[in-house]
């Protein structure tokens, strides 16, 4: 078989080559996404599902003067490989190598470093905007997934559209699954409209027999505008688009390579804003992300042959913890809701969803409705423990702030993914949200050193009057008290592990245990360096640091948070009139790239040798 992804360099080597040969081109791509990311890990059932719909796209425009956005990205490793990067995918997410996500730094078809959800309309408006004050002459494509087209932002751009009235294409790649099956109006919607076909090969048809009537056929046609548009509300209930201001083409076949292209050239050829509806299938041509397109959908290294994971952590995960957890709260306590945006499975909530249906709300991609669904739950008399990624709840900061901390609402927030999350890096960091949460009033924000805190957290989090926060990272939960340790809990008090002449540090959370490491290899070197466990952010501990001052010359602060906003400034400013030294150590003012959680606290300084190291440094003067 002629091997085309060798040859092949760059997109306008698409265009050289026959439907025939880009079937062929897709199959190899195909194998090579298996093989690739079966051996790094990353996002693979959306790629396999855009493989066609990427070929077609590098086909018919012409990149990188025509601009494609990719929404979230993650299905963007067929549009590396088909500009130029077939060979960065044997680092793919490790430190260094190549991100899943489009870069800037990477490549000139890259526009946006995108990773959050439903930008990718925004964006592109906001290109095409720009493009006809300039006068320059480029198309602007957006493509976003049906999952992705439920969140909020996508709305607010798709209203935009029809005001501004200027030529985008909008690509809706409908493969029915955002990462769990997609939920929502909007989804059954085009549910329906996938069940359209009628609509396409309806209109073709009539348009075919027209063209035959000799003479005045060509004419009809051209004059049968208000019949299509009879016929298309006729046939087809996807008028939504339309009423937007959208030419509504589709749905077609996604994987049809010539289908999409011809479709695709016939959107360029038509003037103002044009909707393309895809229907495409998440994890084609691998059987076990067809069966399983969730499980694939961001998978660990597996083995090709069985789709099963090379490496599974034994220990539990905070994620799974917290799920456990909930299922207990909640069958003691029928106030208790869970509410999730489209992260069910991430976050641990699925078996949760599971035993009460009724009692869990996936709202879709949609955070800031999350969370104010939230307050209105609240409100009602429900304990709704909204649980949703660090970086990902950023998107909800005012509504943090005016729908549940002003009211002062008793919303739990289970923020999932605090602090360096690894691989998917730069925009999945969740090591922002200390800085955006500490300065909201009537906010209590606790961080568990482990497992056992985390559940004692949540129980103290129920009865709780006002909103509270537990931040708790991706991955494994360790067991560094008992069960017992963990009763002690009381809000606003911090708890010693350590006693240590020289120094104090102050750990927050997931890096307790680097703290208690970075003791050890201390004291090997004679110094004596304390330990306290900061469990919570706000109220802080003031007393217990007031004391722990006058005791030490240098006061250590330890978080997976940026310095800039984070829990050490907070302990700064208390100590400011202290006879003390505080030295802060977390995250520098900056987007930490991808790589794996130890990789990047290595290189950063921030694990257990680096830290000892610093405060040794700091001791000596
Ligand atoms: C703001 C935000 N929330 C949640 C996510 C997590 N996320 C990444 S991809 C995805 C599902 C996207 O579904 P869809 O757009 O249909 O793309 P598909 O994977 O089906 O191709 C979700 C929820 C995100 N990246 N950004
Ligand atoms: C693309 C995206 O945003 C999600 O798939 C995210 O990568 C999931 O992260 P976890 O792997 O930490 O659940
Ligand atoms: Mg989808």
């Amino acid at each position: 078989m002629k091997d085309y992804l060798k040859q092949f360099q760059f997109p306008e080597d698409l265009k050289e080559m026959d439907y025939d040969e880009l079937e062929l081109l897709s199959y190899e791509i195909r194998d090579f996404l298996i093989e690739k990311v079966s051996k790094t890990g990353g996002h693979l059932s959306s790629n396999l599902g855009a493989v066609e719909l990427t070929i077609a796209l590098h086909r018919c425009f012409d990149t990188p003067k025509d601009k494609i956005i990719w929404d979230v990205g993650h299905q963007t490793y067929v549009h590396k490989i088909l500009t130029g990067r077939a060979d960065g995918f044997d680092s793919l997410r490790k430190y260094g190598g190549m991100s899943g996500f489009p870069k800037q730094r990477d490549s000139e078809y890259d526009l946006f470093d995108t990773g959050h959800s439903s930008t990718s309309l925004s964006l592109g408006l906001g290109l095409a905007a720009a493009r006809d004050l300039s006068g320059e002459d480029y198309e602007v494509v957006s493509v976003i997934g049906d999952g992705a087209m439920t969140g909020g932002l996508a709305f607010e751009a798709l209203n935009n559209t029809a005001h501004l009235n200027t030529k985008i294409i909008v690509v809706l790649n409908d493969n029915g699954m955002s990462i769990s099956p997609n939920i929502g109006g909007l989804s059954h919607y085009l549910g329906r409209l996938r069940g359209s076909r009628k609509y396409i090969s309806m209109k073709a048809q009539i348009k075919k027999n027209i063209s035959k009537v000799p003479l005045i056929g060509e004419g009809m046609i051209a004059g049968m505008q208000h019949a299509r548009d009879s016929i298309k509300y006729a046939v087809i209930d996807g008028v939504l688009f339309e009423e937007l201001g959208f030419k509504y083409f589709g749905p077609i076949d996604g994987h049809d390579l010539q289908e999409v292209c011809e479709t695709l050239e016939l959107a360029k050829q038509t003037d103002g804003p044009v909707l393309l509806h895809v229907m495409t299938q998440k994890g084609k041509g691998y059987s076990k992300a067809e069966l399983n397109p969730n499980v694939f959908h961001g998978i660990g290294p597996f083995d090709m042959e069985t789709g099963q994971l090379l490496s599974k952590s034994v220990k539990p995960s905070y994620s799974s913890v917290f799920g456990s957890k909930l299922i207990e709260m909640a069958q003691k306590d029928e106030r208790i809701v869970a509410v999730s945006a489209a992260m069910l499975e991430g976050t641990g909530l699925a078996k949760f969803s599971h035993e009460y249906p009724k009692r869990t709300f996936d709202v879709g991609i949609a955070e800031g409705h999350a969370v104010t669904f939230a307050a209105g739950l609240a409100k009602a008399g429900c304990k709704p423990f909204v649980t949703i990624y660090s970086t990902f709840l950023q998107r909800a900061y005012d509504e943090i702030m005016e729908d549940v901390c002003l009211q002062n609402l008793p919303v739990v927030f289970c923020i999932d993914r605090a602090g360096i999350v690894g691989a998917d890096g730069e925009t999945h960091h969740g090591i922002f949200d200390l800085s955006y949460l500490k300065h909201m009033p009537n906010l209590t924000i606790m961080a568990p050193q482990d497992g056992a805190e985390l559940e004692a957290m949540m129980e103290l989090a129920a009865k709780l009057d006002g909103p509270c926060a537990i931040r708790y990272p991706r991955g494994t939960a360790p067991q560094l008290g008992g069960a017992d340790h963990a009763e002690k809990l009381e809000v606003g008090r911090a708890m010693r592990l350590r006693e240590g002449k020289d120094a104090d540090i102050w750990a927050l959370g997931s890096m307790v245990e680097k703290a208690l490491d970075a003791a050890e290899l201390l004291k090997e070197q004679g110094i004596e360096a304390g330990v306290i466990n900061q469990r919570f952010v706000k109220p802080l501990d003031e007393e217990a640091l007031q004391e722990a001052a006058k005791a030490h010359d240098l006061m250590v602060t330890l978080e997976d948070n940026v310095l800039t906003g984070g829990a050490g400034e907070e302990i700064d400013a208390l100590l400011i009139n202290e006879n003390t030294r505080v030295l802060n150590m977390g995250w520098p003012d900056t987007f930490i790239e991808h790589g794996s959680c130890d990789q990047l606290y290595r290189v950063h300084g921030l694990d257990a040798a680096a830290i000892a190291e610093r405060i040794k440094k700091e001791l000596e003067g």
